[in-house]
């Protein structure tokens, strides 16, 4: 795949003022966007997150999922170190699109979980590729990171496009009882690397509070 550089300007955040880097993929009309801070090209591993686009939880304030939690935490860590990247890239609902997304949530809202939804309609349970990795981060010039991740498959593709990955650092935050569910099904089916045990339950959400059937 190649993806090309458009152009960068600032962003201003709560955390930081990231360098915003817009790059696109003239094969899909696919445009992603890499927010940067501090040098990148120094010989000191980066630390990074890869973040899928999650409109629903990223924009939208969903607790049905983890994203929007993850990508504020990511930007909030990347801060506190003064030095990282964050690739946010647009394949909205593990790779379905959110209009099939929202098709998988209803699903789920009648019972269905996550993996079960998307191969109720035809798709794989991830459907997400990342070979837009190798041209953005050969254009930052970004070679060894510290990856925010409990997803096994990003480490597998950074590794397969030559990005080393000399550590990975789980993300717990964002547990709640619309999304206890839905973490679960992402250790026991999608393999990620953690237990909702481990996780940091949102301020002022008891996981006693019965969870609703459109949990997962
Ligand atoms: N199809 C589908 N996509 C979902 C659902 N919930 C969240 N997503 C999408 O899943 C993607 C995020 O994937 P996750 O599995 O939560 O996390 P991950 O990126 O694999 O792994 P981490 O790096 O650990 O966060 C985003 O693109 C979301 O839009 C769902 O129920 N169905
Ligand atoms: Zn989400």
């Amino acid at each position: 795949m190649t993806v090309h550089f458009v152009a960068s300007a600032q962003l201003p955040t709560p955390w930081a003022t990231f360098q915003m880097h817009g790059f696109e993929d003239p094969a899909t009309g696919k445009e992603h966007l890499a927010l940067t801070l501090g040098d990148l090209q120094q010989a000191e591993p980066v630390l990074m997150r890869v973040h899928s686009e999650c409109l629903t939880g990223d924009a939208l304030f969903s607790m049905r999922c983890d994203c929007g939690y993850q990508l504020q935490e990511a930007l909030r860590q990347i801060a506190q170190a003064g030095r990282g990247v964050l690739l946010y890239l647009r394949q909205e609902g593990r790779g379905i699109g959110l209009l099939n997304k929202i098709r998988a949530y209803h699903l789920q809202d009648a019972g269905a979980d996550t993996v079960e939804a998307n191969e109720h309609l035809g798709f794989g349970a991830d459907m997400r590729e990342y070979s837009m990795l190798q041209p953005m981060l050969a254009h930052l010039g970004v070679k060894e990171v510290r990856l925010l991740t409990n997803n096994p498959r990003k480490l597998d593709a950074l590794s397969r496009y030559g990005v080393q990955v000399v550590e990975r650092l789980p993300l717990t935050t964002g547990l709640n009882p619309h999304n206890h569910n839905y973490l679960s099904t992402k250790a026991s089916k999608l393999g990620h690397m953690m237990s909702t045990a481990d996780f940091t339950p949102v301020q002022g959400f008891s996981l006693a509070t019965p969870a609703p059937k459109t949990a997962d």
